[in-house]
C-alpha cells in the first residue's frame, strides 16, 4: 500500500483536506467552500488538478465545520482503504508563547492549545475537532501539528509589542500574527522562483476570508498586519479588523453589550459581511450593483493599500508586491482598486495581466506577483519532518 500524509486545514469559511505521498506528491485535494451558507459545496481534485465526481451529500451536510469534516473524510473513504496514512498533519491557528515548531499531537498539548481558542474563536476549535476526529478515525497514527503564528515569531520587539504594562507582553498580549502557513510557502516559491526579490522587501497580502499583509525582508517576516488575535489589521469576511479600542469601551459602557455580544458582532458580523450588509463572499459582492457592496470592497482595498504603505516604510522601500489567497489570486478587481494611484511608490498594474490572474501582473519599478498558496504542502512537509525525527 501507498504510504499518504493527509492534511487538515480548517479556516474561517473553508475546510481543505489534501492527500499526499511520501514525496510530497499531491494524491487528492478536498475543498469546501462557503461552510455555513446555503451556496456551500465540495470540491474535489485528483493528481493531476482535475476535478472527480462528488458524492451525493444531505443539505446539512456543509451546515456547520463538524459536518463539512464529516463529509469530507466519507467522500475520501476509498483513498484511506487504498493507502496507508501513515501521519495526520493539521494546521492549528494559534501556538501561543509555547509552540513556534511542528510538534506531535499529546493530550497535553491539545488542554494547552485548547486554552487559546479564546484568541482565534473562529479557527481554533474547529482545529482541534479536526485533531480529535483524526485520532478517532486513524486511531495510533501520529498526528502533528502546524501553527500559523510560527512564522512570525522573529518579530522584532515594536513588531511584536502593544504599549500596554509590561506586565501584559509578560502574559503573552502580544502581536502573533496569522496566515504563517501561507507566508512561509510564499516565502520558499519566492527563494525558488525568484532569489533576487526573496533577498529584498516584500510585502505579501494573503486575501481570503481571513486577511492579513505581512513584510518580508531577506525571507523574514518582520511585520504582519494581524495581532494578538484573528481580529486586527484589515476588514475579513465578518471580522471588524483594526479597531479603535474606544469603540469597544463604547459598546460595553453605553451600549450594554456583554464581552460575548462584542466577540459575535466583531468576529461574525463585522468586516465585508456588516459593511455590505449583503455578504461575507468578495464573489457576491463583486456581482452585487448594490452602493453598500461597493462601498465594503472599497474600505477593504483601500486598508490594504494602506497598510501596503505603512510596510512599505517598516521595511525601509518595496521591491515587491505579492497577491495570494482566495480574493488575491482570483479578483482582478480587488488587486487594481489596491494598486490605483501607488505610482508614487513604484506600483502599478498591467490591466491586462491583471484581467489574466497572470502569474506577474506589475508595470513599474516593483514587482506585483499573484502566487497561489498552498497551505497544505507546508503541513504535509511539517508533519514528514516531524515523523522523520
Ligand atoms: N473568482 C473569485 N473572484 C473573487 N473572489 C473570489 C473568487 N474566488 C474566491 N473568492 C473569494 O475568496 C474568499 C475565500 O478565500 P479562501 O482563501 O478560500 O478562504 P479561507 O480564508 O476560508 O481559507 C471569499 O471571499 C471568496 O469570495
Ligand atoms: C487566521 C485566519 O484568519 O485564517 P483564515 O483566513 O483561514 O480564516
Ligand atoms: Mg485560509
Amino acid at each position: 500500500m501507498t504510504r499518504a500524509i493527509l492534511t487538515l486545514n480548517s479556516g474561517s469559511s473553508s475546510l481543505k483536506l489534501g492527500l499526499f505521498d511520501e514525496d510530497l506528491n499531491a494524491l487528492a485535494m478536498g475543498h469546501v467552500d462557503r461552510i455555513g451558507r446555503r451556496e456551500a459545496a465540495m470540491k474535489l481534485t485528483g493528481s493531476d488538478g482535475a476535478p472527480l465526481p462528488l458524492p451525493e451529500t444531505a443539505p446539512e451536510a456543509f451546515a456547520t465545520n463538524a459536518a463539512a469534516l464529516k463529509t469530507a473524510l466519507a467522500a475520501f473513504h476509498a483513498d484511506f482503504e487504498r493507502l496507508e496514512i501513515v501521519a495526520v498533519g493539521h494546521r492549528v491557528v494559534h501556538g501561543g508563547i509555547d509552540h513556534a515548531a511542528p510538534e506531535r499531537v499529546t493530550p497535553a498539548l491539545i488542554k494547552d492549545l485548547a486554552r487559546l481558542a479564546p484568541f482565534a474563536p473562529l479557527h481554533q476549535p474547529h482545529n482541534l475537532a479536526g485533531i480529535r476526529a483524526a485520532i478517532d478515525a486513524f486511531p495510533g497514527v501520529p498526528q502533528i501539528v502546524c501553527y500559523d503564528t510560527a512564522f512570525h515569531r522573529g518579530h522584532p520587539f515594536v513588531s511584536d509589542v502593544y504599549a500596554l504594562p509590561r506586565a501584559y507582553y509578560d502574559k503573552g498580549v502580544r502581536r502573533y500574527g496569522f496566515h504563517g502557513l501561507s507566508y512561509d510557502y510564499i516565502n520558499g516559491e519566492l527563494a525558488r522562483r525568484e532569489p533576487g526579490l526573496h533577498a529584498g522587501r516584500v510585502v505579501v497580502a494573503h486575501l481570503g476570508s481571513g486577511a492579513s499583509i505581512c513584510a518580508l525582508k531577506g525571507g523574514k517576516s518582520i511585520a504582519s498586519s494581524l495581532g494578538f488575535s484573528a481580529l486586527d489589521g484589515l476588514p475579513m469576511g465578518t471580522r471588524s479588523g483594526e479597531l479603535d479600542p474606544g469603540v469597544v469601551l463604547y459598546l460595553m459602557d453605553q451600549e450594554g453589550m456583554s464581552a460575548a455580544d462584542i466577540s459575535d458582532l466583531l468576529y461574525k458580523k463585522s468586516g465585508l459581511l456588516g459593511l455590505s450588509g449583503i455578504s461575507n463572499d468578495m464573489r457576491t459582492l463583486e456581482a452585487s450593483d448594490h452602493p453598500h457592496a461597493a462601498q465594503a470592497i472599497a474600505y477593504f482595498a483601500f486598508r490594504i493599500k494602506r497598510e501596503i504603505g505603512a510596510m512599505a516604510a517598516a521595511l525601509g522601500g518595496l521591491d515587491g508586491v505579492v497577491f495570494c489567497g482566495g480574493i488575491g489570486e482570483n479578483s482582478a478587481r480587488l488587486r487594481a482598486e489596491v494598486c490605483a494611484d501607488m505610482g508614487w511608490l513604484g506600483i502599478a498594474l498591467d490591466p491586462q495581466a491583471n484581467a489574466q490572474d497572470a502569474p506577474e501582473i506589475g508595470s513599474d519599478r516593483v514587482r506585483v506577483l499573484v502566487i497561489p498558496t498552498n497551505e497544505e504542502i507546508v503541513i504535509a512537509r511539517a508533519a514528514r519532518q516531524v515523523l522523520s525525527q
